[in-house]
């Protein structure tokens, strides 16, 4: 699943949220390097979030589909509420999942793409926001982001609070585990809680891979392994859809509800 999001601010001369500018040592991973699959999961168990350089993706793309967003950001809102998300469906134009456990809407707006982009055509865009992505986990295995303003994304780390991550190099993808990584994983990889606050003079354009299985997989604790000899397991197995279904109706609690 591919999201397109953007943070349009009209030309106004709010004073900019404030960033927190603490530099995190978060890993920068070269995939060209011979161990790099210890370094990855290194990172998955100490950071949850990490960014790689050398993936082969070519700065050209990026900038392509960073224009192309904004081409179609810029459309007309009824062009857009054409292909505007159904309430219940996970493609199409719209705000994010996690909009209904806040009373206000997010200032954000993003096209997200899987099978076909074009589902339901229902005007709900809300009048109400505020101006930041609300903290929260993603769902599935692992996302890949890139972002062309640098500056917003935040991590929840312990002991030091709300920190700030940036990519390294126009071209740095940042990675993070979620919450079906932190399942498969038995929490050894867990997922990282997370927010964009906005600059209100700026505009922010995001491109985020999902990556995750087929819905009717069935995730499932890995603690048969060699390295795991005596690990109970601390989730029960689930079908992705059916956690899917729980993180919609109760968000953070999920992982209480699956625990054993
Ligand atoms: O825009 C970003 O940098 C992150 C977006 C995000 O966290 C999400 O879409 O889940
Ligand atoms: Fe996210």
């Amino acid at each position: 699943m591919i999201k397109i999001i953007s943070h349009l601010w009209p030309n106004i001369n709010n004073s900019p949220i404030s960033h927190d500018e603490k530099k995190p040592n978060v890993l920068i991973i070269d995939l060209s390097t011979p161990n790099v699959v210890e370094i990855i999961g290194h990172a998955c168990k100490t950071w949850g979030i990490f960014q790689v350089v050398n993936h082969g993706v070519s700065l050209e793309l990026f900038d392509e589909v960073e224009s192309q967003a904004r081409w179609l950001f810029a459309l007309p809102a009824e062009q857009k509420v054409k292909v505007v998300r159904s309430t219940s469906g996970a493609t199409g134009y719209g705000t994010t999942r996690i909009t209904p456990f806040f009373s206000k809407f997010m200032w954000h707006e993003g096209f997200t793409i899987m099978d076909s982009p074009l589902d339901h055509a229902k005007k709900l865009w809300p009048h109400d926001y505020q101006k930041r992505l609300a903290p929260h986990t993603d769902s599935l295995f692992l996302t890949i982001l890139h972002q062309t303003n640098k500056k917003g994304l935040q991590i929840l780390k312990k002991d030091q609070g709300w920190t700030s991550i940036a990519p390294v190099s126009n071209d740095a993808l940042i990675v993070n585990v979620g919450d079906l990584l932190h399942i498969l994983s038995n929490g050894e990889f867990p997922s990282v809680y997370h927010r964009v606050l906005v600059d209100q003079t700026k505009n922010r354009v995001s491109l985020a891979y999902f990556f995750g299985p087929q819905v009717d997989s069935m995730i499932v604790p890995l603690v048969s392994s060699e390295d795991n000899v005596g690990v109970v397991p601390k989730y029960r197995n689930v079908k992705v859809k059916e956690y899917l279904d729980l993180k919609d109706k109760h968000l953070e609690k999920v992982f209480s509800m699956i625990r054993i």
